[in-house]
């Protein structure tokens, strides 16, 4: 089963901003980041997913549903997590997490008990009879985390989960977010102006840039090998350089590390050889990977 495809999706808002633009997408399960700058489209995305958007142009599927013809039965398999507070101060955690279970079409025990595992499983249980209003920024973040699983969904969207938190907040919502996504068989798309901190923890990324798609794909795939080999001695940097550029290696320093084009396994014989050759204590030899920053960086002056 597909979890999202978009065709061609395109949003223009009233003043004739276009936030999405010939959008086309497939994700599988899993844990998705959807990444980009402010502005670069992620929440037009989701309310598209959603159905509280209408597409300007375009098709969007989500667990093979139209949102836009079919927003109930999307609503009754999403989660939704929004970005922005709008918690009512005086109710407690529990109160508010049942409320919503029954709006989403619990019936009240049902909804009662749906709110408490939830809210264990966020971790609220304890404080789950305080009133909200109460709450740290990092609790009140779980409480709209606990509403958004409470119907038991097949997806969950969450949008910018850790914003307002410290570094141990989102270590801790990031850990929280990746156990929902492996333990409990929940499909989650994560979206975050922070790529570093998806990138920890999704299966997939897809990226965006002014509307439009930079790249979707695997983690992995993004992080492939490079035929690059990174050397590096714990001293001797520059002696080895020169050795290398007398074997005719093309070699260049990136900081401590010497890079040299791998050809073939010769290019490690004659690496490995030179640092013995010289008794040099051998820190690092191998492939360099891609890094997902890469993505981004390549497009350096534009707004991301
Ligand atoms: N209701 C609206 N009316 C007009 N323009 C809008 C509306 N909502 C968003 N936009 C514009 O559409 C573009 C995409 O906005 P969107 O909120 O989807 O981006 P985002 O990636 O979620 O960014 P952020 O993280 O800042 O929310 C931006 O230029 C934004 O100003």
């Amino acid at each position: 089963m597909t979890l999202i495809a978009t065709e061609s999706l395109t949003k223009v808002y009233g003043g004739g901003v276009t936030a999405l633009s010939e959008l086309t997408v497939t994700v599988e399960p899993g844990i998705v980041g959807l990444v980009g700058a402010n502005g670069a489209g992620k929440s037009t995305l989701i309310k598209l997913l959603l159905g509280l958007l209408t597409p300007t142009r375009g098709r969007v599927r989500v667990l093979g549903l139209d949102p836009t013809t079919e927003p109930a039965a999307v609503r009754a398999r999403v989660g939704y997590m929004p970005e922005h507070d709008c918690l009512p101060p005086d109710l407690s955690a529990a109160e508010l997490v049942t409320h919503l279970g029954q709006i989403s079409g619990l019936p009240r025990t049902a909804a009662r008990e749906r709110a408490s595992e939830a809210l264990r499983h966020v971790g609220l249980h304890e404080e789950r009879h305080r009133p909200v209003g109460g709450y740290s920024t990092g609790m009140k973040q779980r409480v709209k985390l606990a509403q958004a699983l409470v119907h038991d969904p097949d997806l969950l969207l969450l949008d910018e989960p850790t914003n307002g938190l410290d570094p141990a907040g989102r270590d801790a919502m990031l850990a929280l977010v990746h156990r929902i996504g492996t333990e409990f068989g929940i499909s989650v798309l994560v979206c975050s102006h922070l790529l570093g901190e998806v990138e920890r923890i999704c299966d997939t990324l897809v990226a965006i840039d002014g509307g439009r798609l930079l790249r979707a794909d695997h983690i992995a795939a993004m992080t492939s090998t490079t035929d690059v080999l990174a050397v590096e001695v714990s001293e001797g940097t520059e002696t080895l350089a020169a050795r290398l550029a007398a074997l005719d290696l093309p070699v260049s320093r990136e900081g401590r590390l010497l890079l040299v084009p791998l050809a073939d396994q010769q290019t490690y014989d004659l690496i490995i050889g030179a640092v013995a050759d010289l008794d040099l204590p051998l820190h690092r030899l191998d492939q360099r990977r891609h890094r997902v920053a890469e993505l981004f960086a390549r497009r350096e002056g534009s707004h991301v």
